[in-house]
């Protein structure tokens, strides 16, 4: 009996003591959270069609509550402005949940360090050394050689068979993106296919372990569901430590411009920035993980529109007719103003992290005439702003002319199209991305004609994406390829 009204007691005070500190806030409007889980019986990690939905009910600003902690989604490109640009400091924090801590080595990386001297000074040795222009360019050999193979490999393997299009991205974008990394030394150890291993097992654990992480006073038993996420958190752990501890042991070998890797700058100028092993191995996890994943959405969400909207295809196709010779490279990107507007116009309506990566605010602070305490969690919800009609005219048309129209900078001027983001916390890889994903989707139209399985009609493409931080499509897409070139063994080395 004792214990029971003990319990009671607790509850009450807790529930009091929640709805105090929220009626205190002038938080924006949003569904009523119950006591306790707040809105998570409602909404799902990363829910960004929900958040748009509600956006239309409560308005731009909704705020929710996820077990103790408070959570603010914007969605037009006005209050994105105030949260990446006007405020940009005080919410340039990351918000980590348990299983995010782990894989990031409790934000020892830089993609959910939190927001200070360390981060700037990371920010500014990953825009150096990996990212510069100088080195993007050293390294465009490699990646038209290996967009060359897939073509290749296409050709010979598939031509008139279902082609499942994201395992040949995946493979072609992780050859690419280690080889920048690592250089030549993962494939010759046979480390490529343990980091696909281990990348895989992360894929498929979970990141949030639900209530038991989120409402404070229950989080001491977080241990007992973050079994899983610790075994590939020590896999991963002992994967990075070999690989640093072979390159240190052979650093002299690759100091060949072209072999010169992202791992061979970071151990170089380990002293100079203070690298522990452990902030190496965060860096180049980062690096693979949100690389890959987020070129390989965006070409496969491309891919859909073009056979669902085979028009746009072939005007892509007569582009790329008038300017490329026989192979695409790098070079020719500039001269295809169509295609840049192709991808655009699929990074609008299928932005690869729809709610960006979520930040948190550092301090109190307004957006709009609302308040925002402290440790909230702010998403920017990049998807709902693509389909804002009051920003695109027929915003739900997939039409690339708009941006021949009208240029809309994607690299965080505009607050129309953010799927870079903008501000401190933008993505350093946005470049590289908007190459890779023209020099892949410009060689795989220019090369092959694109149709869906027989018996398949473009109305039957599912377009629904699965929840994550990355929206890959939820049913992989399978399309089916025609020569429409004669191919002259395109592959450079072969
Ligand atoms: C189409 C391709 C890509 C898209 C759409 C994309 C999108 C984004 C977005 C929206 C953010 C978060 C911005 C924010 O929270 O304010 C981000 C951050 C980041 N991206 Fe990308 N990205 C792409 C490609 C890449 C590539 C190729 C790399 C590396 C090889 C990369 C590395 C990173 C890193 C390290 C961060 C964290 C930056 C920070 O916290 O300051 N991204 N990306």
């Amino acid at each position: 009996m004792v214990i029971e009204v003990l319990f009671l007691s607790i509850t009450l005070i807790i529930i009091i003591f929640s709805l105090h500190r929220r009626l205190g806030q002038n938080l924006p409007p949003g569904p009523r959270p119950w006591p306790i889980v707040g809105n998570m019986y409602q909404i799902r990690p990363n829910d960004f069609r929900l958040l748009a939905k509600w956006s239309h009910i409560y308005g731009p600003i909704t705020s929710f509550q996820i077990g103790s902690s408070i959570c603010i989604s914007v969605s037009n490109p006005h209050l994105a402005k105030e949260v990446l640009k006007n405020h940009d400091q005080q919410l340039a924090n990351r918000h980590r949940t348990i299983g995010i801590a782990r894989f990031s080595r409790n934000g020892d990386d830089l993609t959910w360090v939190d927001y200070g001297p360390r981060f700037v000074k990371l920010k500014k040795l990953c825009g150096v050394e990996l990212f510069s222009l100088k080195n993007l360019e050293a390294h465009r050999p490699t990646r038209e050689n290996d967009v060359s193979i897939m073509i290749d490999s296409i050709n010979e393997d598939y031509c008139g068979k279902v082609l499942v299009v994201n395992n040949c991205l995946k493979k072609t974008m992780f050859d690419i993106i280690a080889s920048m990394i690592f250089g030549n030394s993962l494939a010759s150890s046979n480390g490529d296919l343990e980091l696909k291993a281990i990348m895989e097992a992360q894929f498929r654990a979970k990141i949030s372990l639900g209530i038991v992480e989120e409402v404070w006073w229950l989080r001491w038993l977080s241990w007992l569901k973050d079994d899983e996420n610790k075994w590939i958190q020590s896999r991963n752990h002992r994967f990075f430590q070999s690989v640093i501890t072979h390159k240190k042991e052979n650093q002299n070998c690759s100091t060949h411009q072209n072999n010169f890797s992202f791992l061979d700058a970071l151990l170089s100028r380990r002293e100079e920035y203070n690298l522990s092993d452990n902030t190496i191995s965060g860096l180049l996890w980062d690096m693979v993980t949100v690389g890959i994943g987020t070129i390989v959405a965006a070409l496969e969400w491309a891919m859909a529109e073009l056979l669902i909207n085979p028009t746009v295809q072939r005007k892509a196709q007569g582009e790329l007719d008038r300017v490329i010779g026989e192979v695409m490279t790098e070079s020719d990107i500039p001269n295809l103003p169509y295609l840049t507007c192709v991808v655009k116009e699929t990074l609008r309506l299928h932005p690869p992290t729809p709610l960006m990566l979520p930040h948190q605010a550092t301090t109190d602070l307004n957006i709009g005439s609302y308040g925002v305490p402290k440790g909230s969690r702010v998403y920017v919800n990049v998807w709902a702003i693509g389909h804002d009609p009051y920003a695109w005219k027929q915003p739900l048309v997939f039409r690339p002319e708009r941006f021949l129209e009208e240029d809309v900078d994607i690299k965080g001027h505009d607050f129309r199209l953010l799927a870079f983001g903008s501000g401190r916390r933008m993505c350093p890889g946005a470049q590289l991305g908007m190459n890779m994903v023209s020099l892949m989707l410009g060689s795989l139209l220019h090369r092959f004609e694109w149709s869906l399985p027989e018996g398949f009609r473009a109305e039957e493409v599912d377009m629904v994406e699965m929840l994550g931080i990355v929206a890959y499509k939820k049913i992989p897409l399978e399309v089916v390829p025609t020569p429409r070139l004669p191919m002259h063994g395109s592959s450079k080395d072969g």
